[in-house]
């Protein structure tokens, strides 16, 4: 049987449950979740952004193939000219001006997290590093429609935080997961048991990186 993006998550189920399911999560979709925590978590996203889009950057330079430069380039290109803009809008929104932002200190889950990929990434090959960056940007996906399969989420101007699930819920951002999957898909088809255990570690450290990141929005750690 070839190995599919599908296994793993199942390598690390509980994992991916307590990442899609966190409480962060749950209190977004119900409004429930403090705007201060929310707040903290937007600050900390602007950063992991950044660090994202060196990731793509590395992408490009772990690329074997021309089409693989040019996914990498589009990915970057995306980060930089679309997802920061929005972000930082979406951020003076909620009172957080863009002189705030260039100012920020990383929280340590932010670091942990960004440079964890980044050195995946430095380490193995361009699937090392797709898959470090698969949590981000599957699981964002994930929560989305988690949160719309679920009763108590409310969408609409009763929530604050709606227009947080329209931008995972977008036809762009759910498009950009399922080519992510199917990218996975066809490089892990082809890959042994013992390369695909070490793909797990990564995968599993990464999405326990994702929850400790909602933690840390929560608890508004530093
Ligand atoms: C921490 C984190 N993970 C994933 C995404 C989705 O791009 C994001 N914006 N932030």
């Amino acid at each position: 049987m070839p190995y599919q993006f599908e296994d793993l998550k199942k390598s690390c189920h509980s994992e991916w449950r307590a990442y899609i399911e966190h409480s962060f999560v749950a209190q977004l979709g119900d409004g429930s979740l403090a705007p201060e925590a929310f707040q903290h978590y937007l600050k900390q996203d602007y950063l992991f952004l950044i660090q994202f889009a060196r990731a793509f950057a590395l992408a490009a330079y772990k690329s074997p193939t021309l089409s693989d430069l040019r996914q990498a380039k589009e990915g970057l290109q995306a980060i930089l000219d679309v997802e920061l803009d929005l972000h930082i809008n979406y951020c003076k929104e909620w009172g957080i001006s863009e002189q705030e932002l260039a100012n920020l200190p990383e929280a340590r889950a932010t670091i942990a997290y960004t440079r964890y990929v980044l050195d995946a990434g430095n380490r193995g090959d361009l699937l090392d590093l797709h898959v470090a960056l698969s949590p981000c940007m599957v699981g964002y996906g994930e929560i989305a429609n988690w949160l719309n399969s679920r009763a108590v989420t409310k969408r609409g101007d009763s929530n604050p935080y709606d227009a947080w699930i329209a931008m995972y819920e977008s036809d762009e951002f759910q498009q950009a997961m399922h080519a992510e999957i199917r990218w996975l898909d066809d490089r892990l088809a082809d890959v042994s048991p013992a390369r695909f255990s070490e793909l797990t570690r990564i995968f599993s450290d990464a999405t326990r990186l994702e929850i400790d990141f909602w933690e840390m929005g929560l608890k508004q750690s530093d």
